[in-house]
């Protein structure tokens, strides 16, 4: 499923080109190194005991750009991600490229390039922001990359997938002149390939609201998956990666990385991996049905006077036999994947139209008639009602503030049984990042 042209790069050139594009935030004796990875291609080892809390690395982005996502704000600047302010004439470039620029980095020059190609394109509405025209902003910047930060985006792993052509085909639909010639497309399509299997979705904190920036990071892009990986990382600012040892991390262990959500159940976890990244993950998690004793996925069994739980016989397929662990009457996956939508869908739509007061009443007295503790969906309402009321402080009450709590040391303990370690959920959990 990938795209040929990166393999043809050794390693060591990687790991080379790697080096030149960390620059000045390169350490001296780095505590990881770049080489081939038995879980697949390339990967980030550790050259040394690496301990739960020390700095892997930091790194700036190799490209990034607006995600122009259904959920964010489209009105922030395209260089510095500030939110700008005022009517759409105020927000988009005078000059004519439809994007929106602050005054500052209009001023600075670094907008010149990419503003004088979108005129070219001739964007066909110059008075809103187009979202499909704003995604492109973070493809279409691989044209400005120097000759060495070029290799080094080619020989990033790119899948393929008939879907990201529609990426290329929206924005081309924004503009009268959209290149056309193949060799342009081919570039675009990969750098769009390679977003699709490395980039990370960053949420940054600019001048106090929240950006979402796609991200495409040339080291932390290498590392591999596990579902319970050893590192985490977060945000300095929208171009600037910092990752953690997780946990301690021994000489020559790989170091790894989640690309999904930590508390989503085998299932989702794998349905996610195949259907994005396409691979199957076969981590240790992923091949034990309790999921370290977490039953994340479990739910109750539905033979006549048992009380038992169900969880999968095993896991390396997609679609297992589920066994009860009392009565021990097996289930065919499809009956077991109606009970999970049905729980799936009736906790969110609760998600997505309750108060916190509403979702907590909701989430005490209806859900264990339904659905046991452990289950992923519960654990990730849990969660929401944390978000939600970290987001609005000061508007609950004492009681709510209890079960707020009480589910924050029970998400928690799932992840001291998973292993994760000081995970970037933890951090957030506990506040260790704003
Ligand atoms: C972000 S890249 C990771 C770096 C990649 N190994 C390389 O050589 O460039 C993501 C891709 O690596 C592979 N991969 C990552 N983790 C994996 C895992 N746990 N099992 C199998 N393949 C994995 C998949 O092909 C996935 O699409």
């Amino acid at each position: 499923m990938a795209l040929k042209d990166h393999k043809s790069i050794p390693t060591a050139e990687v790991a080379r080109l790697i080096d030149l594009h960390l620059g000045e935030l390169r350490e001296e004796n780095p505590n990881w190194q770049v080489i081939d990875s038995p879980i697949s291609g390339r990967g980030v080892f550790a050259r040394r005991d690496i301990k739960r809390g020390e700095l892997i690395f930091r790194e700036h982005t190799l490209l990034n750009g607006p995600t122009a996502s259904k959920d964010t704000l489209l009105n922030t600047c395209i260089l510095c991600f500030r939110l700008l302010e005022g009517d759409m004439k105020q927000v988009l470039c005078p000059a004519g490229c439809s994007l929106p620029v602050c005054v500052a980095c209009q001023q600075t020059g670094e907008h010149d390039k990419e503003c004088k190609l979108f005129r070219y394109w001739v964007p066909k509405d110059t008075t809103r922001i187009n979202p499909f025209s704003l995604r492109i902003v973070s493809v279409m910047r691989c044209f400005l990359l120097t000759r060495e930060k070029r290799k080094l985006l080619l020989a990033m792993q790119a899948n393929s997938d008939k879907y990201y052509m529609r990426e290329l085909e929206r924005a081309s639909e924004c503009f009268e002149n959209f290149p056309k010639d193949k060799e342009t497309l081919g570039f675009f399509y990969r750098t769009v390939s390679v977003y699709n299997t490395n980039a990370f979705e960053g949420r940054s904190n600019v001048d106090g609201h929240e950006t979402s920036v796609r991200a495409l990071f040339a080291l932390a892009g290498l590392m591999n998956h596990n579902c319970t990986a050893n590192s985490s990382h977060h945000f300095d600012d929208a171009r600037t990666i910092v990752v953690m040892a997780a946990r301690d991390i021994a000489q020559g262990e790989e170091i790894t990385a989640t690309y999904t959500k930590i508390l989503w159940n085998t299932f989702a976890r794998q349905l996610f991996l195949r259907g994005t990244k396409h691979f199957i993950c076969e981590c240790k998690r992923c091949l034990d049905p309790t999921e370290n004793g977490t039953y994340l996925s479990a739910l109750f069994c539905r033979e006549q006077g048992c009380k038992g739980i169900v969880i999968p016989v095993q896991s390396k397929i997609l679609q297992p036999d589920w066994r009860c662990t009392s009565c021990e009457t097996v289930a065919p996956h499809a009956k077991m994947a109606r009970y999970q939508d049905f729980a799936l869908n009736t906790i969110n739509n609760r998600i997505n139209t309750s108060t916190v007061h509403e979702l907590i009443t909701f989430i005490n007295e209806m859900c264990p008639r339904f659905c046991p503790p452990s289950n992923y969906v519960l654990v990730e309402a849990k969660l929401n009602v944390i978000w939600r009321m970290s987001r609005f402080k000061g508007e609950f009450s004492e009681e709510e503030m209890q079960h707020r709590d009480r589910y924050r040391d029970e998400i928690l303990e799932i992840m001291e049984k998973l292993g994760a370690g000081d995970c970037t959920l933890k951090k957030l959990i506990t506040n260790e990042i704003p």
